[in-house]
């Protein structure tokens, strides 16, 4: 890896150094900082997340481009970890779809996946999806793969069609994605390790599992995920849902206690934050700058 390469490079580099790659969703800059610690190469920006955490919103299709390019403009400011970002169906027709990847790429994307859902999409693992045809979708990666700026950005194809058309059919789906040019495939809702098998044995790419969390896919682990084939595996929501508890728990304390002190230990210390930012790094840059010890210079005031 250079430090020249693309995102798209780096991301497609993952996928082939580490089997399953684990990319694992990060709701803002400061949680990237966090994955990116803890050791994983590949991060992702859920559409989910964008709706439910910036914008307070259920994942219905209601965000839009310049919503999810914005998170994701934040997080590859902070990190060089690639990331690939959930693009929903889209944003709309063909031009649109292009639109949709040549203002991820300038935002710093690694890779994007769009879906085979209706524009008002639902999540994928809730009742009630709809599906475009298979030309529609078609035609949608076609438009994906001709706007690539960055020849290396990956675009991944998602096939929601195991729902309601069944295995077989979303299987033809994504073989009908990868002629079309998708580089990968997420497969949605899987039910089990052969339902996963099924794609793997006869897609010709990498294959991701989504273990999001109370959803239709069983806890598989990496090992599991492995022998069944899948190049990649999402863990989309998992850090969001746990800072969301620990959240409850600070806010519902501090109201009845009148005091944070019973969950002061969920709590990351002012040194850890700070180590994770670097923050002293920035201090001494600014004691060198204006070797005033403590006290800043005139920018900083
Ligand atoms: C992966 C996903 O598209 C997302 O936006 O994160 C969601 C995750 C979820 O709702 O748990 C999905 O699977 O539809
Ligand atoms: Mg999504």
């Amino acid at each position: 890896m250079t430090e020249q390469s693309s995102a798209g490079r780096r991301f497609r580099d993952a996928v082939a150094d580490e089997r399953p790659l684990q990319v694992v969703g990060a709701i803002n800059a400061y949680s990237a900082l966090l994955a990116e610690r803890a050791g994983f190469r590949a991060l992702y920006v859920s559409g989910a997340g964008v709706a439910n955490a910036s914008y307070g919103l259920p994942d219905l299709g209601i965000t839009q481009l310049a919503d999810v390019v914005e998170d994701v403009r934040r997080i590859t400011d902070a990190t060089r970890t690639p990331v690939l970002v959930d693009i929903d169906t889209g944003f709309g027709g063909a031009f649109s779809v292009a639109r949709t990847v040549r203002e991820l790429t300038r935002a710093g994307a690694a890779a994007v996946h769009i879906e085979d859902q209706v524009q008002a999409k639902r999540c994928g693992h809730r009742p009630g999806k709809e599906l475009v045809s298979t030309a529609e979708m078609v035609d949608r990666v076609k438009a994906a793969v001709d706007a690539r700026t960055d020849p290396e950005l990956v675009v991944m194809a998602r096939t929601d069609a195991r729902a309601s058309e069944g295995l077989e059919a979303a299987v033809e789906r994504a073989e009908a994605y990868v002629e079309a040019g998708a580089d990968m495939v997420f497969a949605e809702a899987m039910h089990s390790l052969d339902d996963i098998r099924a794609f793997t044995d006869r897609v010709p790419v990498p294959v991701l599992a989504n273990i999001t969390e109370f959803g239709k896919t069983p806890y598989f682990t990496v090992e599991e995920l492995r022998e069944a084939g899948a190049g990649l595996v999402l863990y989309p929501l998992s850090a969001f849902r746990a800072m969301s508890r620990a959240a409850e728990a600070v806010y519902g304390a501090i109201r009845a206690d009148g005091t944070q002190e019973r969950v002061l230990d969920r709590m990351q210390t002012r040194e850890e934050l700070y180590e994770v930012l670097g923050y002293h790094d920035y201090e001494r840059k600014l004691d060198e700058l204006f070797g005033r010890d403590g006290r800043t210079g005139g920018g900083q005031r």
